[in-house]
């Protein structure tokens, strides 16, 4: 029998990431080549005619999966019903903007489509925040939707942990598909901390440490980190625009393995309510290896922390903590 259509929305969906991510939505990349869905795409009044063109191509292109689309600019009628949320709509820096001017901004946003989705969406809606800075605006989010599972708000890291398999891809000369569960620890920011402590390359002779076949901690500690921490800028310097194609796909891979699990013996990275695990002060969105199985995500426990690790987990939580703190202040002014 078909499955029932999933409604899922995209904010920000006349944006670079929308274009590139509703496409793969509709055509099944996000949740199976068997599972119909319902795009709600919302963006804000300068960019309807844009939106209006995107829902167009979207009819052009004819896609089996696609059962609807709805391009609104009214945030309660993007909500209604929707069962995922993937949150990119939002206000960027722009020239001789400070960081707590954007964070006012967001925090504003993303406080009313807080209580936009807490009273539409399905009740056990799963939300994805994309949007610069992605974990401060998911905590946000949160602390506005309080009747939304706390389990249910999350920001995409995965992206910089895609980042970090390529870049062991390209240096170990394998294919990507073999190399896994690096971890991207901490905030979606260039304080992040790409960790290869145990992360693996699938080899004929079974799995083999990455430090080992890589036989370089110069550069593990050194170049491979802030290559990938810096990467979304290198991006921007390229294309003179940010990633928008490999954060849709990263996007997809996000809630993929959320939804339909993650493959036995992989973790992946996503920004979750912290729990204090790992000693990172809980009530902050930090990024953590996860696993998932019946659409619930459980971070793995137990990993060993060196000294190196400890202090890159702590200073991205320090930066988080700083930028919670500056959140909060934003909500009284
Ligand atoms: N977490 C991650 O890995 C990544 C995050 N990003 C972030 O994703 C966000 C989107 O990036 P792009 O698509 O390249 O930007 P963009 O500027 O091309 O698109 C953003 C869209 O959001 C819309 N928008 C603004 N305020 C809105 C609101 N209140 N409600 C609904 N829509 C709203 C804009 O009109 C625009 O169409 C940015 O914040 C960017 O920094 C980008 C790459 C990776
Ligand atoms: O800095 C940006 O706007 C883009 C971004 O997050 C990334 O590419 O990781």
């Amino acid at each position: 029998m078909a499955k029932d259509p999933v409604r899922v929305l995209v904010t920000g969906a006349a944006g670079q990431i929308g274009y590139a991510l509703v496409p793969m939505i509709a055509r099944g990349t996000m949740l199976g080549p068997d599972q119909p869905v319902i795009l709600h795409m919302l963006d804000i009044p300068p960019a309807v005619e844009s939106l209006n063109g995107v829902k167009m191509e979207l009819i052009d292109a004819a896609f089996p999966l696609l059962k609807g689309a709805v391009a609104t600019t009214d945030v309660v009628e993007a909500c209604k019903g929707v069962n995922i949320a993937i949150m990119v709509g939002g206000f960027p820096r722009k020239e001789g903007m400070e960081r707590k001017d954007v964070m006012s901004k967001n925090v504003s946003i993303y406080k009313s489509q807080a209580s936009a989705l807490e009273e539409y969406a399905a009740k056990d809606v799963k939300v994805l925040v994309v949007a610069n800075p992605a974990n401060t605006n998911a905590l946000i989010l949160k602390e506005f939707a309080p009747s939304i599972p706390e389990k249910n708000i999350t920001c995409l890291t995965r992206l910089d942990h895609n980042r970090a398999l390529g870049q062991i891809s390209e240096r170990l000369d394998v294919p990507v598909s073999k190399v896994k569960n690096v971890i991207i620890w901490g905030n979606h920011s260039s304080t992040q901390y790409p960790d290869v402590s145990h992360a693996v390359v699938e080899t004929e002779h079974g799995e083999q440490p990455v430090a080992k076949l890589v036989a370089d901690d110069a550069w593990l500690h050194g170049e491979f980190i802030s290559v990938v921490q810096q990467r979304g800028a290198a991006i921007i310097k390229a294309r003179k625009l940010s990633s928008a194609l490999s954060a849709a796909s990263s996007a997809c891979d996000h809630i993929r393995d959320w939804v339909l699990g993650t493959p036995k013996g992989t973790w992946v990275s996503m920004g979750v309510y912290s729990d204090g695990s790992y000693d990172v002060p809980p009530g902050l969105i930090y990024s953590y290896p996860v696993t998932c199985e019946n659409g619930e995500w459980s971070i793995v426990q137990g990993l060993s922390v060196d000294e190196f690790s400890r202090g890159k987990l702590v200073a991205t939580a320090d930066e988080l903590v700083e930028e919670k703190a500056m959140a909060y202040s934003c909500f009284s002014s």
